[in-house]
């Protein structure tokens, strides 16, 4: 796949020779030097952007323009403030199911709120919540309604090292309980590696895919984990591979 921006200085080449393939069902980490094109990738599958050269396919479908059936979460949770939780989270199937009871809506986001741990606040207003738990509920209206693909840009980012390690374990969860498939979007290499099947290193921009690692660790993996040796071992390989990353961004390629 290949795309460039259009800019006042000429086309900015940011993706050059991408090629990622996701199976169904499956968490693919994607990690990158910063400004590689990680962003741009997710525009693409969402199919927010059409590549100059190429194709998106998700589910055996040519992705050709915006679909209702992606789940999009962020580093900032933008959950609206004049809607309680429960209203947030049942928004995306006011949009892609739009004939379905309200009874039914309610009964999916408060099973979803159940599993993330969130029972009881369902009729807050998300400035009520921290920041965490503004996370958790929107991640789960990312997935209320089953979307194809999840594609998440940095959702953790912005949150301290223990809420964040808590977010990890409740997505394994999610993913233990509705399997789906998903694109994670980080620069957090321990976070790629616990919740990846795989990872995928970009080079430096333009991006293209530099090495691909199979995660294989326990299923119901703790976060111990990635205190073991044979994470240890995969952390120092990921962290090479950033590095020649970055050497090929530093080299003007
Ligand atoms: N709409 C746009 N028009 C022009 N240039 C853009 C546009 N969007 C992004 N870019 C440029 O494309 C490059 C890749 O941006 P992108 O946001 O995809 O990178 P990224 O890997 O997600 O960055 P980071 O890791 O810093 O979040 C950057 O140099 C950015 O300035």
């Amino acid at each position: 796949m290949k795309h460039a921006y259009a800019t006042a200085s000429g086309p900015l080449p940011v993706l050059d020779g991408l090629d990622v393939s996701v199976p169904t069902g499956t968490f693919a980490a994607v990690v990158g030097p910063s400004g590689c094109g990680k962003s741009t990738l997710t525009r693409l599958v969402a199919g927010l952007l059409k590549p100059d050269e190429g194709e998106v396919w998700l589910h055996g479908e040519r992705v050709k323009g915006p679909r209702k059936t992606v789940g999009m979460a962020f580093q900032n949770p933008v959950l609206l403030e004049w809607r309680t939780i429960l209203d947030n989270i049942i928004l995306p199937l006011e949009i892609v199911a739009p004939r379905m009871p309200r009874k039914d809506r309610v009964d999916r986001a408060m099973e979803l709120l159940e599993m993330v741990g969130l029972t009881g606040f369902e009729d807050k207003r998300p400035s009520e919540l921290s920041g965490g738990m503004r996370q958790r509920a929107s991640l789960c209206r990312s997935i209320v309604h089953k979307p194809d693909v999840l594609i998440m840009d940095e959702p953790f980012g912005a949150l301290d090292a223990f809420t964040r390690e808590d977010l990890w374990q409740t997505m394994r969860d999610l993913r233990r309980a509705e399997p789906f498939t998903a694109v994670l979007i980080t620069h957090d290499l321990r976070e790629s590696v616990y919740l990846g099947d795989q990872v995928i290193v970009l080079s430096g921009r333009p991006a293209r895919t530099q090495y691909v690692m199979d995660i294989d660790l326990p299923e119901d993996r703790a976060l111990d984990v990635l205190y073991t040796p044979p994470v240890a071992d995969m952390l120092h390989i990921l962290r090479e591979q950033i590095k020649i990353a970055q050497g090929r961004e530093e080299g003007g390629h």
